[in-house]
């Protein structure tokens, strides 16, 4: 690439269309055309000077024959191709009328959302599904002060509505760590909540919990430290841990800081237009981390993210 200054991103608007079921619809890329025979949510690009989501109504017009009544936002996830950039900009669609037909002899697909993850998509499409169905918010404990302030504290977060949390007590020596992940894990498995502990791969194997890596952790690991079906992320700040958390197949990763923040004040800030660039390389969920609060979602989702990670204020009072 001549220079340091890439070409600017194809902006491609895409739909997330439901059925009465709640059924998501999936179109298969024909033959002929870049990432055939992946599967993809429906819709293509943007015209010059027209607006996104005109350019999507005459999408799903032309592919699908059907009309949509709306749009809002979902996630517009930022992915570098080997030929191309491109920004994968998705709506849900609230309703729309007609019935959706592959004008275009593209196969159709109706799928429950938990069996997205098991169509083969391009790169683009996998923080799309996680948009979709896991949880918008990672809390991380703060150093707990003691076992039952913490568990007081995690028991109001999940009624608060947490469904992903990390339990990070780098403090406490390894059997009172166990100890309390044991705890935590109860109250979680009893709310439907994900549980990861900032530890040892073998105390989350030990409660069959997630597995949550610091970067130092991640850059020397040469394989993913845990089964498939058990959660393990790591914390990342730059292209190279990006990079590692994908090629071990990593279910997600934490990117940051994004803003200054009092519990790493040593840290440069990388703001949102460089946390837009690093997602574009990897195809992983990424929370947004630092100096964040947990209204803001969708500004994360709009540079790519899946949400957004935190510590102090994303816990109840
Ligand atoms: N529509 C759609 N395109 C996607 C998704 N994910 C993804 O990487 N893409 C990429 O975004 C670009 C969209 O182009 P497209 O081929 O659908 O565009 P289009 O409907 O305007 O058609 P055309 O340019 O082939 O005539 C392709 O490079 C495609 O691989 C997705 O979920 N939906
Ligand atoms: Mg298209």
């Amino acid at each position: 690439m001549p220079g340091d200054r890439p070409e600017p991103p194809v902006h491609v608007v895409a739909a997330v269309l439901r059925d009465a079921r709640g059924r998501i619809l999936l179109a298969r890329r024909t033959a002929g055309r870049d990432l055939a025979g992946a599967w993809e949510f429906p819709g293509g690009k943007v015209e010059p000077g027209e607006a996104p989501v005109a350019a999507l109504a005459r999408e799903l017009e032309e592919e699908l024959g059907i009309r949509i009544l709306g749009a809002e936002p979902l996630v517009s996830v930022p992915q570098a191709y080997p030929h191309k950039r491109i920004v994968l900009d998705v709506y849900e669609v609230p309703g729309f009328t007609g019935t959706a037909r592959g004008l275009e002899k593209q196969a159709l697909a109706w799928s429950p959302p938990e069996k997205l993850a098991s169509y083969p998509m391009p790169p683009a499409d996998r923080p799309v599904v996680a948009a979709l169905t896991a949880p918008a918010r990672y809390l991380v404990s703060p150093e707990p002060e003691s076992a039952a302030a913490f568990l007081a504290k995690l028991d109001k977060a999940l009624a608060a509505g947490a469904r992903r949390i990390q339990l990070r007590a780098r403090a406490l020596p390894a059997q009172a760590l166990a100890a309390l992940a044991m705890d935590a894990r109860t109250r979680c498995q009893a709310a439907g909540a994900e549980l990861l502990v900032n530890g040892e791969p073998g105390l989350a194997a030990d409660l069959g919990i997630g597995l949550h890596l610091t970067s130092k952790q991640l850059m020397a690991l040469s394989g993913r430290p845990l089964p498939a079906g058990q959660l393990v992320a790591a914390s990342c700040h730059d292209a190279d841990e990006l990079a590692q958390a994908e090629r071990l197949g990593l279910d997600f990763a934490v990117l940051g800081p994004v803003h200054a923040t009092a519990s790493h004040p040593g840290a440069t800030p990388m703001g949102w237009e460089r946390f837009s660039r690093l997602r574009e390389g990897v195809s992983l969920p990424i929370y947004a981390l630092g100096g964040l609060r947990p209204q803001d979602v969708a500004t994360a989702r709009r540079h790519g993210g899946q949400g957004v990670a935190g510590i102090r204020a994303f816990w109840p009072k």
